[in-house]
């Protein structure tokens, strides 16, 4: 069941997202109508070049909406100056260029800038704030290790409890399980689904394990064609959007076992 609360929601309505190259629009996704809500896990999925990636970023605020607005707690996000907007929605990106030098700890604390001084000096509450980060992702064996020992799904728990240390109502994430073994995919999502559950915040994550996700999520936003349909995963189930999901029809989904097959 989606969890429904009044505050810190993230709103859209006839959004149209894509790119603008020498003033001609590329819409990539378009008619989209999304009400997400805090103390929910998320998954947003859709086949390769689908535009997952390009709506997040849209709904995160770094990228301009081609029609339509984004809407952060009832605020069009893009009129939200860039510290207030990292005080309430926090991003976790793969790719992202982060030193691998930094330690666990000098990594988790980076999630404290919004909040620190210009000299970075961190209070005894950010101090508190970066610890209950690495405490909830269970890093603390880990704290003085460098980023550059650690494996990827240990390198992934580090930028989760960064977004953590951000202390923000919203944390979206793109493919925070790529390169994972099936293990490490569980814990992460499960991870994901206890700091929503128990920490009341809305996580939105995108990812292609949607067989996993089926089983742990609240809420799903899937990408057909050009618009997207959201929903409990139960719900989409019924509707049978997983049975043509994926073209040419090389792709059929079993609806008693929940899982995808090769035609
Ligand atoms: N800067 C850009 N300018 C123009 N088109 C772009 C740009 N970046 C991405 N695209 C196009 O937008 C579409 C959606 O890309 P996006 O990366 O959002 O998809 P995705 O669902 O996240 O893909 P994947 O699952 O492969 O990561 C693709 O067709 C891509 O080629």
């Amino acid at each position: 069941m989606i969890k429904s609360q009044d505050s810190q929601n993230l709103y859209c309505k006839n959004l149209s997202v894509g790119y603008t190259n020498n003033g001609n629009k590329k819409i990539i996704l378009e008619d989209i109508n999304l009400s997400l809500k805090k103390g929910n896990f998320i998954s947003l999925v859709g086949i390769n070049g689908s535009g997952k990636s390009t709506l997040l970023r849209t709904l995160a605020g770094l990228q301009k909406a081609l029609e339509g607005e984004v809407y952060l707690d009832k605020r069009k996000i893009t009129a939200i100056d860039p510290v207030q907007r990292s005080k309430t929605l926090s991003l976790v990106l793969t790719n992202q260029q982060i030193s691998k030098n930094l330690t666990v700890l000098e990594l988790v604390a980076l999630g404290r800038q919004p909040y620190t001084n210009w000299l970075g000096t961190l209070t005894d509450s950010d101090k508190e704030h970066i610890l209950e980060a690495i405490r909830a992702t269970e890093l603390e064996n880990f704290k003085n290790t460098s980023c550059f020992e650690l494996s990827d799904g240990q390198f992934q728990r580090a930028l989760i409890a960064r977004a953590l240390a951000q202390n923000t109502e919203i944390i979206l994430l793109d493919e925070p399980t790529t390169h994972l073994d099936l293990h490490h995919k569980a814990s992460i999502f499960l991870l994901l689904k206890k700091i929503a559950h128990t920490h009341n915040k809305l996580i939105l994550s995108t990812t292609h394990d949607i067989e996993f996700v089926l089983s742990l999520c609240d809420q799903m936003i899937v990408i057909k064609g050009k618009t997207c349909i959201t929903d409990t995963p139960d719900n989409l189930i019924q509707s049978g959007v997983f049975e043509n999901l994926f073209p040419d029809n090389t792709i059929g989904f079993n609806t008693q076992s929940k899982q995808f097959f090769i035609r």
